[in-house]
């Protein structure tokens, strides 16, 4: 069995990702943030407060023939990016690019974050992670993907994510015909929850590889491309009109300027992300100043391939072998 799932672009700058989600019976579809950098499947529900919940589609489970309350348990997660909610959690079928996992830990908030209640555009996160980094509690639930990769043709999904257009997340099959050059493996760390890898090196426009260790995760629910601040000058230091802005909290440079391409080695394949991919858009509506695709990590701690560097390939999440897989695209 297989699944196959269209994703679009939240908007004109690939903040995020929109996926079609169908919960309960009958089916209630919620437009979701699919997010390999989490483990929680949560929702807008009708537990939600309605001052938070306005403007966002909203499961309710007292209209699901099927759901039923996972009694006494909760959850409770906060995000990379500061954001968090919580809430309780029933159990319900939820299916995802017609394949359906029947008992699904579907967990309902009760409170969400500003950042969540502003962002109209999703009604909630499928977390893609590791099992061990779900938060409900006393006892943790599996992800939708862990519940389904047994019934799967193969125990892996693919990530297509693409700028300004329709892209896909396929689950048990790889098609290779969504990718350009050939798929490099490299062993995947799931011990903190995330898909953790090593890139081998990296370039700017186009030069050589230079060979050194980056550790990090692919991660589609972080929308930059989070790198050391040695790399990240590196590559500004070819951007005349680049200078960190502190109110933006980010190198921004003239949105006129040509960016030079960003590549970085992987499972003994480059992955190439073209100039344009790194120019994410103007600070403001009709401001003529750009914000970069490509920050630094030094913050986090964490160095993070989020969405601007997945763009540029075709990503293999291959949970059965413990590996990511890399394709140019
Ligand atoms: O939260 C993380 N990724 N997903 C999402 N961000 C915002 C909403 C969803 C995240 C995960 C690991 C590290 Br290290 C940093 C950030």
């Amino acid at each position: 069995q297989t699944g196959s799932a269209n994703t679009n672009p939240s908007d004109s700058a690939d903040d995020e990702y929109i996926t079609s989600v169908s919960i309960g019976t009958p089916a209630q579809v919620l437009p979701l943030d699919f997010d390999t950098g989490s483990s929680d499947l949560w929702v807008f529900s009708s537990e939600t407060p309605k001052s938070s919940a306005s403007g966002h589609v909203t499961y309710s489970p007292s209209k699901s023939s099927t759901a039923k309350k996972l009694s006494g348990s909760t959850w409770s997660i906060k995000y990379g990016d500061k954001s968090s909610s919580s809430g309780d959690v029933y159990t319900d079928v939820v299916t995802i690019g017609g394949f359906s996992v029947k008992t699904q830990a579907v967990e309902s908030a009760t409170k969400v974050s500003t950042q969540f209640v502003q962002d109209t555009l999703i009604s909630g996160l499928v977390g893609l992670g590791f099992d061990i980094g779900n938060q409900v509690s006393p006892r943790p639930q599996k992800t939708w993907f862990s519940n389904a990769a047994s019934s799967l043709a193969e125990p892996l999904f693919t990530a297509d994510l693409r700028h300004q257009e329709t892209g896909s997340y396929n689950f048990g099959f790889i098609d290779t015909s969504l990718a350009k050059g050939t798929i490099g493996y490299t062993p995947a760390d799931g011990s903190e929850g995330y898909w953790g890898f090593t890139a081998t090196g990296y370039s700017v426009g186009g030069a050589k590889l230079n060979r050194n260790s980056i550790t990090g995760i692919a991660d589609t629910g972080t929308t930059l491309l989070l790198l050391p601040d040695n790399i990240v000058d590196a590559y500004y230091n070819n951007v005349e009109s680049a200078e960190y802005d502190d109110s933006q909290e980010g190198v921004v440079f003239d949105c006129s300027e040509d960016l030079p391409s960003f590549s970085f080695g992987v499972g003994g394949q480059t992955i190439t992300i073209s100039g344009d991919l790194l120019n994410l858009t103007p600070i403001e509506e009709g401001s003529s100043t750009c914000f970069g695709g490509l920050q630094s990590s030094s913050d986090i701690g964490t160095n993070i391939f989020g969405d601007v560097a997945l763009k540029a390939a075709l990503v293999v999440f291959d949970l059965g072998n413990e590996r990511l897989g890399w394709a140019q695209k």
